[in-house]
């Protein structure tokens, strides 16, 4: 059952969803599976623009996180609220449709598409004219194709995937076939883009262009930004803030210098090494 506690600062309320307000306010989260407890109380917000990082050891509820954020898991207790509307209950193609994007740990890309027809796919849920509308109103939906290219082909170049366009998503290099997968997340023009550890399986040049790009599409796009990720290091060269969990407990959120020299992380990291 939703809880809804009296110390939320802000109401969901649509007409308040002003500039000021986070895009996401998460209150209380609790997550179980039978006995496990994979989310206990968690509570955060991320800002209009923000790139906002979760870090924890293995099982801390990262993944729990980002779906209960997408609606494929329903958290038992708690209030998810995206720019004033409530997420809990709705199905996960409802919340992609509100503006929730997410990237893959595994690419998430059509192997026999080429790129851009799975950038294409990415912008689905903006299409208007289905293919019966398409024929009687082709000028219409002429228009409309027209327009979704222009939009993917804006994506390709801040991306630079340029040299990829006609490429089967199967035949890219991975850190390119990564790159893709952001691509067809930015395609959906997200509110909020969910990136599941986005360098996992990189090199160290691999590793430093997604910085880059991740650089690139904040200051081009302003989107806000949720990062799940193991390598500290990226971490803490991106985040604003950073919120630790561990079993489940946010033990500690605030900017990267804050948490990289918190006494409960630094436990919560060599307590799970020993
Ligand atoms: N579908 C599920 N059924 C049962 N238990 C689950 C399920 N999903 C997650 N859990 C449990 O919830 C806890 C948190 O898991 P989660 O995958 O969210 O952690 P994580 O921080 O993403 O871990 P990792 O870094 O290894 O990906 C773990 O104890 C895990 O076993």
């Amino acid at each position: 059952m939703e809880r809804v506690t009296t110390s939320d600062p802000a109401p969901a309320r649509e007409d308040e969803a002003g500039t000021d307000r986070p895009i996401l306010e998460v209150r209380d989260l609790t997550l179980r599976f039978g006995g496990v407890t994979a989310l206990d109380g968690v509570s955060f917000e991320v800002g209009r623009g923000e790139l906002f990082a979760v870090i924890g050891p293995n099982g801390a509820g990262k993944t729990s996180i980002f779906n209960c954020l997408n609606g494929v898991y329903r958290p038992q207790e708690g209030t998810i609220t995206l720019d004033g509307e409530r997420l809990v209950g709705r199905a996960p193609a409802a919340i992609a449709a509100m503006g929730v994007a997410r990237t893959f740990q595994n690419l998430g890309l059509f192997e026999h598409l080429t790129l851009i027809e799975n950038l294409m796919l990415g912008r689905h849920h903006l299409m208007r004219t289905g293919f019966g509308t398409g024929m009687l109103w082709w000028g219409r939906a002429k228009r409309e194709e027209v327009r979704h290219r222009a939009a993917v082909e804006e994506i390709v170049e801040l991306l630079e995937l340029e040299p990829y366009r006609r490429m089967p998503a199967g035949l890219l290099p991975y850190g390119v076939a990564k790159r893709a997968e952001l691509g067809r997340a930015l395609a959906m023009e997200p509110s909020l883009l969910l990136l599941d550890e986005p360098v996992a399986g990189m090199n160290l040049e691999e590793t430093e262009d997604t910085a880059r790009y991740l650089v690139e599409v904040r200051r081009e796009l302003g989107l806000a930004m949720i990062l799940v990720e193991h390598d500290m290091r990226l971490v803490m060269d991106l985040a604003d803030r950073v919120l630790a969990l561990d079993f489940g407990v946010a033990i500690a959120t605030g900017k990267p210098s804050e948490i990289q020299n918190h006494p409960a992380v630094i436990e919560a990291y060599l307590g799970g090494a020993r």
